[in-house]
């Protein structure tokens, strides 16, 4: 089964894991704790928005009827009865040639059905009491209605939406001081290889410092899982099979780094060849990262990214990112590009898609996607100034410079979100 491995396409292969997930349960959390959670069910407005007429500008409430021969010339001079702050009741009713000075924000008093700003006023200088009006108002000009913005009961955030600052505000405003959400995945993260070392620890000849345990568990707290770091794990298959077996009980999916490929300790590949093991995928056509696996134990998913830093990071962008949205609630979850004109000319022939490495400029109002050109798939050093993929397609001479290709963006919101 290692050497003879069946290749998929990304789009196979994220179907097939996709179908084995689902989404977790829901829990209520304070609003100061919600902000990047995922709604677990619809939610209601609980009152009108506003709930009362009132002023969105600082002056002066009055009745429209009243302003009708206003002009700068000769303003209509109104008694003025009141002033009213945000957060007062009204207490008098405006009447005939009356008005009542409002602020920002205030509820409109009976009577009045226009506002007129300050600026649009004079203040005659003898009568105190006294506003001049100097220009005609229209019946409602410069009053929000009652219910105007959003109707009592009607849906303010559907389930599936990710909570974002805007959300907060909504929530805020209708007094949900505890919010549904879905629970945060538990997603156990280990690396393997006896090569690997922990980051405060010296070099040794043939040893490396174990660098993919830390982007990954970023990564999976930035999409919305909960990390759950174990320890590195020898590449014995016995061993790796009763540590997986405990580690499995803990987690809701599983993230392993290294051992995928045919290598004679790449433990991954082995376990993926016994039988308690079912197998998703184990090959897929793409670079770096082709010996990417998945399999099914224990009743729980394991995505299993390659050990080369780069891949490892494309595995998760294309794999574990849209697994943790799907189990977090998140609705639709597909792969979305956008297109852009590649920066610079690109021919480096190759039998699958390519994702390279990238990030995004706009120049005079064209979108370009420049390549990093340290691509190969065990480069670090510039992981860090990666905001997207760049996607090669298959076989050809590459592409030119000014050609449109596809760009896979690792922020969320590539990843589609219907509702
Ligand atoms: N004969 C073949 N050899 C390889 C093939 C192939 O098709 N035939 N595929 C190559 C490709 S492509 C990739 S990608 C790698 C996949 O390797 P593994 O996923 O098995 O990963 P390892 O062998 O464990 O490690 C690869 C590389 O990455 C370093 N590494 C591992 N873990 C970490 C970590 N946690 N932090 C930092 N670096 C890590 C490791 O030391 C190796 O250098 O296989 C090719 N070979
Ligand atoms: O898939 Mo590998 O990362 O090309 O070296
Ligand atoms: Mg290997």
């Amino acid at each position: 089964m290692r050497f003879s491995r069946q290749m998929i396409t990304v789009e196979e292969a994220m179907r097939r894991l996709m179908e084995r997930l689902t989404m977790q349960g829901r829990e209520e959390v304070h609003i100061g704790e919600a902000y990047g959670r995922t709604l677990a069910v619809d939610v209601h407005a609980t009152d009108d928005l506003p709930h009362f007429d009132r002023s969105p500008l600082d002056g002066y409430a009055v009745r429209a009827i009243d302003t009708v021969l206003a002009t700068p010339d000769q303003p209509v001079r109104l008694k003025v009865v009141e002033t009213i702050a945000a957060g007062d009741v009204p207490k008098i009713t405006v009447a005939e040639g009356c008005a009542s000075r409002i602020m920002t924000g205030a509820m409109m008093p009976s009577g009045a059905d226009a506002v007129i700003m300050f600026e649009q006023t004079v203040q005659p200088a003898a009568f105190l009491e006294e506003v001049g009006i100097k220009r005609a108002l229209k019946q409602g000009e410069n009053v929000s209605r009652h219910g105007e913005e959003i109707a009592s009961g009607a849906v303010i955030v559907r389930a599936g939406e990710r909570i974002n600052a805007g959300t907060l505000a909504i929530l805020a405003t209708f007094g949900y001081t505890h919010v549904p959400v879905v629970r945060k995945p538990r997603i156990g993260l280990l690396s393997t290889g006896v090569e690997l070392l922990d980051v405060d620890q010296p070099l040794y000849p043939g040893k490396i410092r174990n660098s993919n345990t830390w982007m990954l568990s970023a990564l999976i707290a930035e999409a919305g899982g909960i990390p759950l770091l174990f320890p590195n794990m020898p590449d014995d298959l016995d061993v790796a099979k009763g540590t997986l077996a405990e580690h499995l009980k803990m987690v809701d999916v599983l993230v392993t780094s290294g051992g995928v490929s045919v290598g004679d300790y790449d433990v991954m590949a082995a376990l993926s060849d016994e039988p308690e093991a079912e197998l998703l995928f184990n090959r897929i056509a793409m670079r770096p990262g082709s010996p990417t696996t998945s399999l099914m134990l224990h009743g729980k998913p394991i995505i299993a990214l390659s050990g080369n830093p780069g891949a490892c990071f494309l595995g998760f962008e294309l794999f574990v990112r849209p697994a943790v949205q799907k189990l977090s609630g998140v609705q639709g979850v597909q792969l979305r590009t956008i297109k852009a004109k590649l920066a610079v000319t690109y021919t480096k022939p190759c039998p699958y898609p390519r994702y390279l490495r990238g990030w995004l400029l706009e120049k005079d109002g064209v979108l370009y996607a420049q390549p990093d050109f340290n691509e190969k798939a065990g480069n670090l050093g510039t992981l860090k100034n990666s905001e997207c993929f760049i996607v090669i397609p298959a076989g050809g001479i590459g592409k030119q410079a000014g050609e449109l290709v596809e760009v896979l963006s690792h922020a969320a919101p590539s990843w589609k979100q219907e509702g």
